[in-house]
Formats: structure tokens, C-alpha cells, sequence
């Protein structure tokens, strides 16, 4: 059993305690500064606390509040060098964790799939941290990076699960207005998505050839692919992540200036 903390227990912090729940490895405190925030984490995790000292004793320690918190949070956190400080606040550099800790800081860009432990996430380290890589594992799949490759990762696996979704939603959509039930529509968009990302994870073949395996000769599949080569959907979609990725580069900046 690793010792964890998550401090800030919302969106992030919150699908990394019900994932960890699940896979049963750590014992977990949760910290926030917001007792209802940790009313809805308790059932999943050992302990919750508003006491930092308390929160501070674990050997990971993960700060997940938003980046402009993130600060406040490392001046009231006294950590020693034989402990980890994982920060996964967008475009917040390893440099900047680093002025305010002893701690061995680690970088990750996580997502919300943390939560039922399907979790795409980026990694920079100096060295590999045996806890953090552990804590990674239980997750879902990771990925070590150079840290200047943040920004990408950021737009890529942190804000893609919404890109997604959107993508989904437009294929639900689609299907309801051809008349299917929004509940079954809906079953049946997400669970395409999940077993297409599933078959690309787990085949030999490229994207294009998947794709060519469900394009049955005069059959359907490839009248709708004609539609999306013909669309900008590629151009926008690349548009979409650009716009993550330079807003996160634009938020490191403003740490580079503190
Ligand atoms: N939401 C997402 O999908 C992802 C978020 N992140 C990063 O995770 C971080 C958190 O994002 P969200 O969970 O979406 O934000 P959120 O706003 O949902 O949660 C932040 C939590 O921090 C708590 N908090 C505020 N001040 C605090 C303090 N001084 N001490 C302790 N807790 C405090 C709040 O009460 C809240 O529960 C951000 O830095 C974000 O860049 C990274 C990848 C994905
Ligand atoms: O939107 C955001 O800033 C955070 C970071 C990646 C996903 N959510």
C-alpha cells in the first residue's frame, strides 16, 4: 500500500480517488478546503481531512487544484526530499513547483477517465518514480514525455476526453433524429467509441486500416467516411487541439513571469 494524498478533491482530484478506490492499491486522504467537495469523496478513499499537516504526511502527494491555486497550496505544504509532489495543473511548470518544495516534483497531464480507471496520462520526470509510476499504472495507460511536450499532451489526453464527447454527442444526436430511443442512442454512441478506442489499443493494424476493415466494398460505412474525407472535420479537429495547446502555453507563460 502507497500513501496518497489528493489535495483538491473536484472534477480531477475526485475521478483520481473513485479510481484508485477501484483498483485498491493506495490508502488514500483526501484534502480540500471544501467540506462539501469532501463529503462526496469520503465513501471512496481512508480519510478525509481539512488539516494540511495532516494532508502533507503521505509519500505522494498530489495537488489538484486549479493553476492559479496552485501556489497558495505549495507555501502551506512543508514536504521533505523523500517525498513525491505530483502536480497535474495545466501549464504549471516543473521548475515552479520545484522553487516551493523539497520534494521530488513529478509533472503528469491526467484525465478524467481516472475515474473507472481508464485514464490516458503524460508523464515528465527526471527519474522514474517507482510510487507514481505504480499510482499511473492502476489508472489506465501512460505515456513518459519530455516536458516540453506538455502543452501538446495537455490538449491532447486532458482536454480530448471533451472533444470527444462532443463527438459522441453529435453521433447520439444523429441517431435520434433517425428516430432511435435518446437512452438506447445514446448506449450505443458511447460504447462504439470505447470499443473503437479498445480495437486501437489492442490491434496491430493502423487507424486506416480499422478503417478500411468496417468500409465493406458498395456497403455503408464508406457513404458516411465520403462525407468526413469531404469535410473539414480533420482541419477543425487539429484546430480545436491547437487552441488547448496554445492556452496552455499561455498559462506557463504567466508562472514564467512570477
Ligand atoms: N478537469 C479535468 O478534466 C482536468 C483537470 N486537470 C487539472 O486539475 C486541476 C483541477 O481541476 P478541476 O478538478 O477541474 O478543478 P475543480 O474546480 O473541479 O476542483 C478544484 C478543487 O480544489 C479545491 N480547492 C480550492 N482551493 C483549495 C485549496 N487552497 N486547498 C485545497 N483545495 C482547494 C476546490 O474546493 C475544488 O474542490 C487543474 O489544475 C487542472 O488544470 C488536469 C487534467 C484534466
Ligand atoms: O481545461 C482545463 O484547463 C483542464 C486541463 C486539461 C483538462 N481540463
Amino acid at each position: 500500500m502507497v500513501d496518497v494524498t489528493i489535495i483538491g478533491c473536484g472534477n480531477l482530484g475526485s475521478a483520481l480517488i473513485t479510481g484508485l478506490a477501484k483498483a485498491g492499491n493506495h490508502d488514500v486522504t483526501a484534502y480540500d478546503i471544501d467540506e462539501s467537495a469532501l463529503e462526496r469523496v469520503a465513501s471512496y478513499c481512508e480519510r478525509t481531512t481539512s488539516d494540511i499537516e495532516e494532508a502533507a504526511t503521505s509519500e505522494v502527494v498530489v495537488v489538484a487544484v486549479k493553476p492559479d491555486i496552485v501556489e497558495t497550496v505549495l507555501e502551506s505544504l512543508e514536504l521533505s526530499a523523500d517525498q513525491t509532489l505530483v502536480t497535474v495543473a495545466a501549464g504549471v511548470p516543473i521548475d515552479f513547483v520545484n522553487a516551493h518544495t523539497d520534494a521530488t516534483v513529478v509533472r503528469i497531464m491526467p484525465n478524467l477517465a481516472a475515474e473507472t480507471a481508464d485514464m490516458a496520462a503524460a508523464v515528465a520526470w527526471d527519474e522514474v518514480d517507482e510510487g507514481v509510476r505504480a499510482l499511473l499504472a492502476d489508472l489506465g495507460e501512460f505515456v513518459e514525455i519530455d516536458e516540453e511536450h506538455m502543452d501538446v499532451a495537455t490538449a491532447l489526453n486532458g482536454s480530448g476526453p471533451a472533444f470527444v464527447f462532443y463527438f459522441l454527442q453529435a453521433m447520439k444526436r444523429a441517431a435520434v433524429e433517425e428516430g432511435l430511443d435518446d437512452e438506447d442512442a445514446e448506449v450505443l454512441a458511447a460504447q462504439t467509441v470505447k470499443g473503437a478506442a479498445e480495437t486501437v489499443l489492442r490491434s496491430d493494424r493502423s487507424v486506416d486500416e480499422l478503417i478500411d476493415a468496417v468500409c465493406s466494398p458498395n456497403g455503408t460505412t464508406i457513404e458516411g467516411m465520403e462525407v468526413l474525407w469531404d469535410s473539414d472535420l480533420e482541419a477543425e479537429t487539429g484546430d480545436a487541439l491547437a487552441a488547448a495547446a496554445r492556452r496552455s502555453r499561455e498559462l506557463a507563460e504567466e508562472f514564467e513571469h512570477d
